[in-house]
Parts: structure tokens; sequence; C-alpha cells
């Protein structure tokens, strides 16, 4: 199912971190909508097919969220292209997008390739870092970066990225309320089926990244919390 505006829950893998064989297939075979594949550090090409390949032993939509030019490889279902609205350096915004374009602009699948309005709000994660983002943000401003994602660019996906951390509910209210078409996903923090169902309240799309590494069956009990 690659109608990203009928899921709920999906599962985030980084390359950069281990799970084994039987971790892999509880996780895909959870119900969850899709497992995407991406990190900020230590995403290389090797480790990138590595996961591919093993994640591709079952049915679930495998989707590749791009993060550096060097690992991206054909074979996902999607790709999604992060645009961090809220990084005052350029390069996040259009600069890499500009270069890979110029590179694989030719060839490009333009069918499987979703971008994404990222705005991230946890000063602390790597990807804000990473990125210089500007993370003091109000609800009201948040919600005019969505705005933007759905009026001015026509962004199929806005991200609500508070990676690492709970995020302020009362923002991914605010953003929500502020978008009409585009779908809103949230990721960041969420370690329990309260938390995954409140933040599926309030957004249409749940990411559970680091739980998975720390504590899989609480991961796993996510899924069930937002989609019954
Ligand atoms: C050959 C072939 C198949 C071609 C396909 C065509 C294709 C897909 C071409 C790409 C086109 C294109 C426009 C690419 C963009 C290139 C690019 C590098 C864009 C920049 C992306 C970007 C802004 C990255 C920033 C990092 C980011 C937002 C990461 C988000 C992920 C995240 C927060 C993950 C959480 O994990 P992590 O941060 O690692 O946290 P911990 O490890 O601490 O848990
Ligand atoms: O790892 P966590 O904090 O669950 O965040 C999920 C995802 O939004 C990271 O990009
Ligand atoms: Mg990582």
């Amino acid at each position: 199912m690659y109608d990203v505006q009928k899921w709920r829950h999906a599962f985030k893998l980084d390359p950069d971190k281990h799970i084994d064989d039987d971790e892999l297939e509880a996780v895909c075979e959870s119900g969850t909508d899709a497992i995407i594949v991406g990190g900020t550090d230590g995403v290389t090409l090797e480790n990138v097919l590595d996961l591919m390949a093993r994640v591709r032993r079952y049915t679930v939509p495998c989707i590749l969220e791009v993060s550096n030019l060097e690992s991206i490889t054909p074979g996902f279902d999607l790709y999604f292209i992060p645009m961090v609205m809220n990084s005052p350096n350029v390069d996040w915004v259009t600069g890499l997008h500009h270069q890979a374009v110029k590179e694989y602009g030719e060839i490009m699948n333009w069918d499987e390739i979703l971008v994404e309005g990222y705005c991230i709000l946890n000063s602390d994660c790597k990807a804000a870092k990473v990125t210089e983002a500007n993370t003091e943000l109000s609800g009201e401003d948040a919600a005019a970066y969505a705005m933007m994602a759905e009026k001015m660019f026509n962004l199929p996906i806005f991200y609500l990225e508070y990676s690492g951390t709970y995020g302020d509910i009362d923002t991914v209210r605010e953003v929500k309320d502020s978008l009409e078409n585009t779908t809103l996903f949230y990721g960041g923090g969420i370690k329990t089926p309260d938390q995954a169902r409140e933040m599926a309240g309030v957004s249409d799309v749940v990411v559970v990244g680091n739980i998975v590494y720390e504590d899989l069956k609480a991961a796993l009990k996510t899924v069930k919390a937002v989609k019954g």
C-alpha cells in the first residue's frame, strides 16, 4: 500500500543500528503500514542495501528516507526526500536536492518520490544539529511552515520531527488544524501505546523509531494502539 494518505503507523529503522533477524521479522509482520529506512549519521550504501534486502523478505512497503547522496539505491517502493523548512542553511532546503536532481534527474521516476516538508523541533537531536534547524518555534510558527508546505509548495507530506523526545501535543494539534490535504507525519519519543494513541489523535501517521532498539515489545504495542 503506497498511498501514504491511508497510513496510520510506520516504523523507522536506522541502517546504522543493529537489529536481529527475529526482531526484524516481528517489526515487519507487526501490521505497521510501512518501514522507513533512514537516519542522520552513519548511513552508507552498504548498510542501506543490507537493511533493504532484509526488509524485502516481507511484504510490508519499504521506503528510503534519503539523508545523503551516497546511499541512494534502486529497489525501494518509495523515496522520501526531506526538505528542512526551518533550516537557515540552503543546503538542507534545496541545495543537496539540486545536486541530486542534476545527477539523477534523467533517471528519476517521479512517481516514486515524495518530498517531505520537515520541521525539526528537538534542538538536541542529530538532525537538528546537522541541519542547524531553528527549533525555537511557537505552535503558530510550526503551523505557518505547514501551510507553506501545503499551499505554497504543494508537498504531499509535512513531518513534525521531535526525534528522541516526546513532542508538545498542542503544537502538533495546531499544525494538524492548519493542514487540509497534506499528510501530517509525527515522529519522536513514542514509547508507549498511550503516547502512540495520543499523537495519532492529532496527526495522520505516527512514526516510531528508537524504541524498536530499546524495547521491542513496547514498540510492537504501538501498532495496535494506533491501528486497532
Ligand atoms: C538511482 C536511483 C534509485 C535514483 C532514485 C532517485 C532519487 C530518489 C533521487 C534523490 C533525489 C533527491 C532530491 C535527493 C535529495 C538529496 C538529499 C541528500 C537531501 C537532503 C535530505 C536531508 C535534508 C537530510 C537531513 C537529515 C534528516 C532530516 C534526517 C531525518 C531522519 C531522522 C531524524 C532520523 C532519526 O535518526 P537519527 O537522526 O539517526 O537519530 P539517532 O541515531 O540518534 O537515533
Ligand atoms: O526515534 P524516535 O524518537 O521514535 O523518532 C522517530 C522518528 O521521527 C525519527 O526520525
Ligand atoms: Mg541514527
